[in-house]
């Protein structure tokens, strides 16, 4: 593998990346930086943790220390804590050039950051809802001399999950000059390929790191079959079982919704773990303080939704339990890849029900390996069966007695209304829709039963001949 500095970057960056322990190229950086310094469009495909920031963030330095103005670059990610660890990851490597950076993401002061874009800051690393927001209402900023353009995590910004960015990059796309380098990463590209092609026009220089298996070596995959009833007594059996073996690791916990989030955070405190929760109902500035937290080891068990699910670096987690079985492998592979980062070793334990069965089997199918069985102590989960689940309950109980269920209902309002629609139309359509699927899946059971029967009839006939 080369040197960074046979990659064509200049000797400034070079040293900087040693200030930072970065020696040698990873894979990805090693493939897609020439293209880059060429002035290629590139799309990178690499594994969770394979250096893909610094492979975009380093080319950038370096064409922006050649001819340095604002705005230079522009960083679209689906996540604010993401948009924050890329704009770390600029100032320190480019912390010889004084680069100016700006971070645009929703839930912070709408009015200080269009002060910020005004000021042509050389980086802009924002969250599409939120930069669409002041392109829509400032003429204090442009983006006519942009260089180059980055989607960070580029499938999810094109995917349309439970936050569609697709309105937003259209009213983006439409300030950015046609002729600039577009740059998209990510570690699963492959499903949203040909819409991402459509945006990186002038026929990319694609990288996709060859490999059978789409998880990093380092990273020890298990699972636990249990009953949905036993899955929170699994939960504390395992932390409690880390906790005790290992107390320097870090441990992130998934779950499904976010009031889940808020009740296994509660549940788990009441069995005194350090436990700090990250969902999207909670105020942004209460997500950064609580990733913080978890960052800086004063809590050791981050319990998150999806929101944490992509491109947060952090070293010292060595274990990602899922709580839930993902239902798409492409989530699978972007939360265990939490842990087992830059080479380090890590584990992930999925909890699966009998009715997950079927999303493992998809998930070992997309990624091409064997979860393996974790091995545990079933009499010693059952011991503490019915204290986890009483303390549940009461959590839940608790939980109920506050506004959380109101405030989901406030916030799902809020956010139709911004996407232009109306909250009672959607509640309306959406019951009806309800309505349809309970009658399809009625006349399904039906023709099941009829079917059964027939078969019944058959066999009967069968064995009476
Ligand atoms: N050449 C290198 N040598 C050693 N460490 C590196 C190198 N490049 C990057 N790193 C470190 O590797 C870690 C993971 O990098 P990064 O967050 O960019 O991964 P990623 O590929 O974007 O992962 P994800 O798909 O999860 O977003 C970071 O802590 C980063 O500082």
């Amino acid at each position: 593998m080369a040197a960074f500095a046979s990659l064509g970057l200049s000797e400034w960056l070079v040293d900087q990346c040693k200030q930072m322990g970065i020696t040698r190229p990873t894979p990805v950086q090693d493939n897609c930086m020439p293209a880059i310094l060429e002035g290629r469009d590139c799309m990178g495909c690499a594994k969770t943790g394979s250096g893909k920031t610094a492979a975009f963030v380093l080319p950038v330095l370096q064409k922006l220390s050649e001819d340095p103005y604002g705005i230079f670059c522009l960083v679209l990610t689906p996540t604010r804590e993401l948009a924050y660890q890329i704009a770390e990851q600029f100032r320190a490597l480019g912390k010889p050039l004084g680069l100016r950076d700006c971070i645009i993401v929703g839930g912070m002061d709408m009015v200080t950051q269009g002060l910020e874009l005004s000021k042509k800051p050389h980086v802009v690393v924002a969250t599409p809802g939120r930069l669409a927001d002041h392109i829509r209402s400032s003429d204090t900023f442009d983006m006519k001399r942009l260089r180059f353009l980055i989607l960070d995590e580029a499938d999810r910004l094109l995917e349309q999950g439970c936050t569609d960015f697709t309105k937003d990059l259209e009213i983006i796309l439409s300030i950015v000059p046609a002729k600039r380098q577009t740059l998209l990463f990510s570690a699963t590209l492959t499903d949203t390929l040909q819409e991402l092609k459509s945006i990186a026009m002038n026929k990319p220089f694609f990288w996709e790191q060859k490999s059978e298996v789409r998880t990093v070596e380092e990273l020890d995959q298990r699972y636990i079959l249990t009953p949905e009833k036993v899955k929170d007594a699994y939960l504390v059996n395992l932390i409690q079982k880390f906790q005790d073996e290992h107390d320097d690791w870090s441990i992130m916990v998934f779950t499904n919704t976010c009031k889940n989030c808020q009740i296994l955070t509660m549940m788990l405190r009441e069995f005194k773990f350090p436990t700090i929760a990250l969902h999207s109902m909670m105020k942004q500035k209460q997500r950064f303080a609580n990733l913080a937290k978890f960052k800086s080891n004063i809590f050791k068990i981050l319990i998150a939704t999806d929101v944490a699910a992509r491109g947060l670096d952090i070293p010292t987690v060595q274990v990602v339990i899922n709580h839930n079985t993902p239902g798409l492998p492409k989530n699978y592979i972007h939360r265990v890849g939490r842990t087992a980062r830059a080479g380090r070793n890590g584990v992930s334990i999925t909890l699966v029900t009998q009715y997950d069965i079927h999303l493992i089997s998809a998930i070992e199918e997309q990624i091409q390996a064997k979860l393996k069985e974790y091995p545990v102590q079933e009499k010693e989960v059952l011991k503490i069966l019915t204290q986890v689940n009483v303390t549940r309950r009461q959590c839940e109980i608790k939980l109920e007695a506050t506004d959380f269920d109101e405030k989901k209902e406030i916030n799902k309002r809020k956010q139709m209304i911004l996407e232009g629609k109306d909250p009672d139309l959607e509640e309306k359509r959406k019951n009806e829709l309800a309505k349809i699927k309970r009658e399809k899946t009625k006349f399904k059971g039906r023709i099941q039963e009829a079917i059964q029967k027939k078969k019944g009839k058959l066999l009967k006939k069968k064995s009476d001949v």
